[in-house]
């Protein structure tokens, strides 16, 4: 597999970011008497993408249910808009503009696109159902057909932008990608692109090095549950062997 080719140093730094919209210290979670993240440390600026890469169990999803405080063992300082998070249950984590949109996708199988998209509260700042048709019309041709009834691709697009209905202000997901055909890839690809465009942060956990590299402007390399290596997207091109050895099994 071969990433996109940039000419190294050549990217500019992203000028429209903002300030830090998350901040992770030290963080070190546990599944039971098992010690699986590792003095975690890592940053995202509004408007960033930034994405955890690593090899299947080197402990991306757990960083992100750490987060999100859906797994409350864990230790360390996890801040969100200069709000210390570390002893917020998961649903108040969610009130303050935080949203996780797990692999399982986990929308509801027997209820229509449109009543999916119905069901969260929408909160103020929330998108409309006609905001999320508008930019992801896909979503408008199937609204009436059931969530069993739609492709996978569409079931991660529909789990994407129901969370956008409680306007959150940072998106952690994981793996979109998982188990899709190239070319449903690249619509969830455009998909991202255009929260991107909005000016949406994302923390983005992936295995597919081309996906992650179009998307973020910065990658945290994830091993045994510890954070190795940290590489901008200027750096992708000239990095391009050690980032797919990071990855290979
Ligand atoms: N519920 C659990 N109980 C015990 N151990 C777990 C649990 N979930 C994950 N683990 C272990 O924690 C480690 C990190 O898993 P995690 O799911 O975070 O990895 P990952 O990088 O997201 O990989 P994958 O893509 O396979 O999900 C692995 O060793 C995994 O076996």
């Amino acid at each position: 597999m071969s990433v996109p080719q940039q000419a190294p140093g050549a990217a500019p730094p992203r000028p429209d970011l903002g300030g830090e919209i998350l901040s992770v210290r030290n963080l070190n979670a546990y599944y039971g008497q098992s010690h699986v993240l590792h003095d975690v440390s890592l940053n995202v600026r509004a408007g960033e993408v930034v994405s955890l890469i690593g090899r299947n169990g080197a402990g991306k999803t757990t960083t992100l249910k750490s987060i999100m405080g859906v797994l409350r063992s864990r230790t360390g300082s996890i801040s969100f808009n200069g709000r210390e998070l570390s002893r917020l249950p998961s649903h108040h984590i969610a009130r303050l503009g935080m949203a996780w949109v797990p692999e399982e996708r986990a929308i509801l199988a027997t209820l229509s696109v449109r009543e999916n998209l119905e069901l969260p509260p929408a909160r103020a700042g929330g998108w409309s159902i006609d905001k999320i048709y508008q930019h992801f019309p896909i979503l408008r041709e199937r609204g009436h057909h059931a969530g069993s009834k739609l492709s996978g691709g569409e079931q991660q697009m529909l789990a994407i932008a129901r969370v956008l209905r409680s306007g959150p202000k940072l998106l952690l997901l994981d793996e979109p990608s998982e188990g899709l055909a190239p070319v449903i890839v690249q619509q969830i690809g455009r998909m991202l692109e255009t929260l991107k465009a909005e000016g949406m942060s994302i923390v983005l956990v992936e295995q597919n090095l081309r996906f992650a590299t179009r998307l973020a402007d910065r990658h945290y390399v994830i091993v045994n549950g510890s954070v190795v290596d940290e590489v901008a997207r200027h750096e992708v091109a000239a990095r391009e062997q050690e980032l797919l050895h990071y990855l290979s099994v």
